[in-house]
């Protein structure tokens, strides 16, 4: 008889690590394996652990990450890390398999592998198609915009939002307002941008769900190879198009321009799912680009498991809710 592949999850019962147990513990073609509940923590019964089985998820604070990577270091265990901690480590491979045919190729391969962060997520998904494609400068200044539901502030915020009375819940909180966003690094690594973009993060009273949205001055991008003329939305329908076609979990809107006129883009259009959809807006002069997805979906937990399902060799939607 084949044996299953044994996964464990490291932080089990935070936000993230929550909703990855929901999506496993359906799967017929694993074995999930639970640390016990007065053992979560230590570090000799995670080490035991990882010796018989074949992949661990981390859904720890950074120092935990760090921690426990530290401790199995000599165990041949594969690892996916839904932290900030390792993003721009070289020697782990970013989870964002739809950057291109070499990055899924990496991830099916790799030991380690650290899932984007979830406004990194939305904001790489607009921006590294376009650079790949050649249209925007890496110094092009950026400014980005992102809505999010409030269970991305974890086990602290979600309780926060529970709790505490007053009107500074009820309305949108905005953030970063000092310019260090943790997702800026990566964001900046993987898109090879040379100035950091602007990034406006807004926390809102709705549970989960994302909605980044990128503006772009077309007369100030730039066609391949120096070509005379200008970029229109048909070059960026004709880019998202292109880039995503073969994906599975990110998806162009069949909005026309028209269709979009009068619209109320909600941010929670894909909570609850892992996949991701992008929306072109706007005008030939200036263009949104708006990518919608679940920051507990293809933000986190779904990312994770679409680089599991590749890393243990299975097609990447398996288990996720598209
Ligand atoms: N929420 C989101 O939308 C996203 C979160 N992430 C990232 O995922 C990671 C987890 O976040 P999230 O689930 O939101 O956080 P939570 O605070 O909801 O959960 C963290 C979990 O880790 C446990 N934990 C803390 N320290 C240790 C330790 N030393 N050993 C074992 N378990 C420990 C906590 O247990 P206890 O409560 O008992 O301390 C808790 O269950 C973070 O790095 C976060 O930034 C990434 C993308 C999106
Ligand atoms: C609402 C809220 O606070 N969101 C978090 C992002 C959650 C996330 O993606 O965190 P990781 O980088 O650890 O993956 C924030 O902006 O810091």
């Amino acid at each position: 008889m084949k044996t299953l592949p044994k996964v464990f999850i490291v932080g089990e019962s935070g936000t993230t690590g929550l909703r990855l147990q929901d999506r496993l513990s359906e799967r017929k073609d694993i074995e999930l394996l639970h640390l016990p509940e007065d053992k979560r923590k230590d570090i000799q019964t995670i080490q035991a652990f990882a010796k018989k089985a074949d992949l661990m998820f981390l859904c720890l604070p950074d120092a935990a990450s760090k921690e426990v990577v530290e401790a199995v270091k000599d165990i041949p265990i594969r690892i996916l890390d839904t932290s900030t901690a390792h993003r721009t480590d070289d020697d782990w491979v970013y989870g964002f398999p739809e950057l291109s045919k070499d990055q899924k190729e990496a991830i099916s391969k790799a030991q380690k592998v650290a899932v984007p962060g979830c406004h990194a997520s939305g904001v790489i998904s607009i921006l590294y198609p376009l650079i790949h494609a050649g249209i925007l400068p890496i110094n092009y200044p950026l400014h980005c915009f992102s809505l999010t539901g409030y269970s991305g502030g974890g086990k602290k915020m979600i309780a926060q939002y529970n709790e505490e009375e007053g009107a500074d819940f009820k309305a949108p909180r905005q953030y970063g307002l000092s310019q260090n966003h943790k997702h800026l690094p990566e964001i900046m690594k993987v898109c090879h941008l040379c100035e950091a973009p602007l990034f406006s993060p807004v926390v809102d009273d709705f549970f989960e769900g994302m909605e980044v949205t990128i503006g772009f001055h077309t007369h100030f991008l730039q066609l391949p190879c120096g070509l005379p003329g200008d970029i229109d939305t048909d070059d960026f329908h004709m880019i998202f198009k292109k880039h995503y076609e073969n994906s599975k979990l990110i998806h162009l809107s069949p909005l026309s321009l028209e269709e979009t006129n009068g619209l109320f883009l909600s941010a929670n259009e894909n909570a609850g799912k892992d996949s991701l959809t992008i929306h072109i807006a706007g005008n030939d002069d200036r263009v949104l680009v708006i990518s919608t997805f679940d920051n507990l979906g293809k933000g986190a937990s779904g990312a994770a498991i679409e680089c599991m399902n590749l890393m243990l060799g299975m097609p990447e939607e398996t288990g996720l809710v598209i």
